[in-house]
């Protein structure tokens, strides 16, 4: 289905860039009164808009989720109308390869393109500094590393996203780590966070008969879950990726240059 953005948005006492609502902290568009838009109507609404950023010519990092997914269909689609022309796209997983190949999006890497114009992606949650929980996909390496190295990051997600301090939604903040003695460096993890009350929990596939889940790179992932706020985040982080076994963790601290909220109320796009 594809949803008109337009009605979505009002103009009044905002900048429109793109057509898009800039520096606004809360949507002032008028509460939509008919059907109430589903998660994944709202997910396509924020992806559209994102893909408003993307030119002819540039180099574009491809997230990987069920938000990210809207925005490569319609980059894919855009090409395909010949609107957008020359672009190249560096997926974050093996998933999102596999759909920009099908949708003829010319694809590279990192390798080739060390420099990324701009990338797109969704986010588990979205604290008030723009800080990212990642990676309940299981692409947090990838991604890290792809949006680690563009310009401008663009974050897209419905507002059930939205968390007052990362973990705050009770849902896990995953952490990638080797196979190797997997219990040893999960029982770390838990024991960096004593202080705070931290579980930690190997990921596994339900249906594989509870097997790990592993991920595009051959890894574990650990679900840490946290009882209180983390407090010093980047400390958090510099801890845990100093801890042997781990590959990479889904804190990802000030690299969102913006992000787009979709709500029942409008969108949103809270900048850097
Ligand atoms: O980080 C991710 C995958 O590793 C996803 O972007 C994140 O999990 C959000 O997913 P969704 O858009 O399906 O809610």
């Amino acid at each position: 289905m594809s949803i008109p953005c337009t009605h979505f948005i009002s103009s009044e006492n905002s900048s429109l860039e793109n057509g898009i609502l800039m520096g606004a902290s809360s949507p002032i568009s008028p509460p939509i009164p008919a059907a109430v838009l589903t998660q994944d109507e709202l997910k396509k609404i924020a992806a559209y808009k994102a893909v408003e950023y993307v030119e002819s010519n540039m180099v574009i990092g491809l997230g990987t989720g069920s938000t990210a997914k809207h925005a490569v269909d319609r980059i894919g689609e855009l090409l395909l109308q010949g609107k957008l022309k020359s672009i190249i796209g560096i997926p974050t997983s093996k998933k999102t390869h596999e759909q920009a190949l099908s949708l003829g999006i010319p694809l590279s890497d990192l390798n080739s393109y060390p420099v990324v114009d701009l990338a797109i992606d969704g986010a588990d949650e979205v604290d008030p500094s723009l800080n990212l929980v990642k990676g309940r996909g299981g692409s947090l390496l990838r991604e890290k590393m792809v949006e680690g190295a563009c310009k401008k990051f663009i974050v897209i997600v419905d507002e059930s996203k939205l968390v007052d301090h990362l973990g705050g939604s009770g849902f896990a903040i995953p952490v990638e780590i080797v196979p190797f003695c997997w219990k040893f460096t999960a029982a770390g993890l838990m024991k960096l966070f004593d202080d705070i009350g931290c579980r930690a929990e190997l990921r596994t596939c339900p249906e594989k008969n509870g097997k790990p889940f592993v991920t595009d790179n051959g890894n574990y992932i650990v679900n840490l879950y946290f009882q209180h706020d983390i407090g010093d985040l980047k400390a958090a982080s510099d801890a845990i990726l100093r801890l042997p076994g781990v590959v990479e963790h889904g804190m990802f601290l000030d690299m969102a240059t913006t992000v787009i909220v979709a709500g029942e109320l409008g969108v949103t796009i809270k900048n850097k």
